[in-house]
């Protein structure tokens, strides 16, 4: 027996090193692209052949994610069946729904089918391979199918993936409101939006078109714009614009601006980028801030008459804003319409100002801000939407009270915001609506009062000047002083201008919510056809007086003229 085992012993010793002597020798001789190779056949000859193909779906594509690998994540949530027997949930603060994806530690395989097709999916980690792996943890999806479908895997199926899960992101998402100040510091759905820079909550603001007190045509004329915008991708790429849209909202203090923001985010599911100007010290601040925005969303700066002044465009250009990096108002319309705007796709800017007159005018030129939105004083139709909203008064259930406060409404400066505190004040609709026409009567008395006080302080200096002109008047007439009699008469013109116009202004409160766009532009965008085109410019107090102001002058200056011709 102990001999036996010697030379088995031996014998496997010697095989061995036979063995050792032949692969040192393979080594050396074979090169290895020809090992290679006899290895791989003499392992097939012994391996059944696959009729399968695994696709391999990596986290990331170089330094950004890989967006197969998001679409997958989103798109087998609705594939879950009944071979799946793990899932996870996750539901982050504020978020409206729980979210259903499939356990990435079990190893869960998901089966789905496409056009007859079965395909597997599966997903898996690989960790690091030691220390010097600087790679880190990796995420993959391993999708298999029969090899006689990778066509149509690749070139239909992968496609349908991508799309459908932009419809379930679209149909489950929540809008975010990003700012640079959240408290929460990041997003608190762990997404990168932003960048870092921005922090992000969710828009929990109720505010829909339905529940906005406006015009109805107004409300009708800015949805279909904002669906325009939306669906016009090849538009804008065909007429070489940038994919971007920008609005002004101006009006008083609780006409709705905030709100109207809010309704617009709802109604696109973009999210909001609530930008304080203040906070910006340099042109190339305002520029990361702006470049680490997303897609599909809207800038707002409020208040920005307020937010810094950026008045002083002399300073803005040449070697004083090389030698101060601050936020000027070119760097500040660069990204409104210049190389900078065309950076990213679908973005929507709103600024809102209660003070339309104090912007710079090259922020209000055409082709800047689309379109000029008008926030008025509560109308008539304002009231009928919150009575609606608060009270669910309509026209087939109309309150006894509601003609009088429509009445009231109509001859008084009165906010949305103001109305609805009033309606929100009682469940009980006569209570509430008592409030709200004692609260409006209240206020057109007040109304009045500050008129009158302001008509007779103007109607004093008025009359002032009227007896300053005459004794001028008088006097030049004495020394023959044609140049200062025509003065003193066109002076006179002017102060009939101003009191007519006074009058006038009485009348109207400037109440109407307008749009203004610059018609070229409406033409151009398709609204309505160019040789109609023509300023849209309605109501505002300011125009009234603008237009009266061009005409008037006009007639003063040739009965000045006459006038003057018939004394000397
Ligand atoms: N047009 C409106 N339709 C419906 N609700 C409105 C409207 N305007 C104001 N409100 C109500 O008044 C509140 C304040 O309005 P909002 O903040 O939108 O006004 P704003 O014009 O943005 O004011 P500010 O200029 O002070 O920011 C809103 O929460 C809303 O309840």
């Amino acid at each position: 027996m102990p001999a036996t085992a010697s030379a088995m012993f031996s014998a496997y010793a010697s095989i061995a090193t036979s063995v050792m002597l032949v692969r040192s020798l393979a080594n050396d001789l074979i090169p290895f692209e020809l090992r290679s190779y006899l290895f791989s056949t003499i392992r097939n000859l012994f391996t059944p052949l696959s009729s399968n193909l695994t696709l391999l779906v990596d986290e990331f594509s170089g330094m950004t994610r890989n967006q197969v690998f998001d679409a997958a994540e989103t798109y087998l949530r609705t594939k879950v069946g009944p071979a799946t027997s793990r899932l996870r949930i996750s539901k982050a603060p504020r978020q409206r729904s729980i979210i259903v994806a499939i356990d990435e530690e079990g190893g869960e395989e998901i089966d789905d089918e496409f056009e007859g097709i079965r395909i597997t999916w599966r997903f898996f980690r690989t960790e690091p391979k030691g220390d010097h792996d600087r790679s880190g943890e990796k995420r993959l999806f391993e999708i298999t199918f029969d090899k006689k479908y990778k066509d149509r895997v690749l070139g239909s199926y992968l496609p349908y993936v991508l799309i459908r899960a932009g419809e379930i992101k679209r149909g489950e998402r929540e809008v975010k409101l990003y700012s640079r100040e959240c408290p929460f510091g990041a997003s608190d759905d762990g997404g990168g939006g932003g960048g870092g820079i921005w922090g992000s909550i969710n828009l929990d603001h109720p505010s829909t078109f339905e529940t906005l007190a406006l015009d109805p045509e107004m409300k009708k004329a800015i949805m279909e714009d904002l669906d325009r915008f939306v669906r016009r991708r090849e538009f804008y790429r065909k007429v070489g614009k940038a994919w971007k849209r920008g609005y002004l909202l101006y009006g008083p203090p609780g006409t709705g601006k905030s709100s109207l923001i809010a309704a617009m985010a709802n109604y696109l599911k973009f999210d909001i980028y609530d930008l304080d100007l203040t906070s910006i010290y340099s042109n190339s601040d305002l520029r990361r801030v702006l470049l680490s925005t997303t897609n599909r969303s809207i800038l707002v700066m409020e208040d920005i008459d307020c937010s810094v002044d950026l008045q002083n465009r002399q300073y803005d250009e040449g070697w004083f804003e090389a030698s101060n990096p601050k936020l000027t108002l070119s760097g500040l319309l660069n990204f409104i319409d210049g190389l900078w705007s065309s950076c990213g796709d679908e973005r929507i800017i709103v600024f809102t100002t209660n003070h339309k007159e104090r912007l710079d005018p090259a922020l209000l030129r055409p082709g800047r801000m689309d379109m000029h939105i008008h926030m008025s004083y509560c109308t008539t139709n304002g009231f009928k939407t919150l009575a609606s909203n608060y009270l669910g008064i309509n026209d087939s259930h109309r309150h006894r009270l509601c003609g009088e406060i429509e009445g009231l409404i109509d001859t008084t400066t009165v906010t949305p915001a103001e109305v609805a505190e009033e309606l929100m004040k009682s469940d009980n609709k006569d209570v509430a609506l008592e409030g709200l026409a004692s609260f409006l009567k209240r206020k057109k008395g007040e109304d009045m009062e500050k008129k009158e006080k302001e008509s007779v302080e103007a109607g004093v200096v008025i009359e002032g000047v009227v007896k300053f002109l005459k004794r001028k008047k008088v006097e030049s007439v004495k020394k023959k002083d044609e140049e200062g009699y025509n003065a003193v008469v066109a002076l006179e013109g002017l102060v009939e201008l101003v009191k007519r116009n006074r009058a006038e202004a009485k009348g109207a409160f400037g109440k109407e919510n307008t749009i203004e766009s610059d018609t070229n532009e409406v033409a151009r965008e398709g609204l309505i056809e160019p040789r109609k085109s023509k300023r849209v410019r309605r109501t505002c107090d300011d125009d009234v007086v603008k237009k009266t102001t061009v005409r008037s002058s006009r007639r003063r200056r040739s009965v000045v003229r006459k006038k003057s011709k018939r004394r000397f």
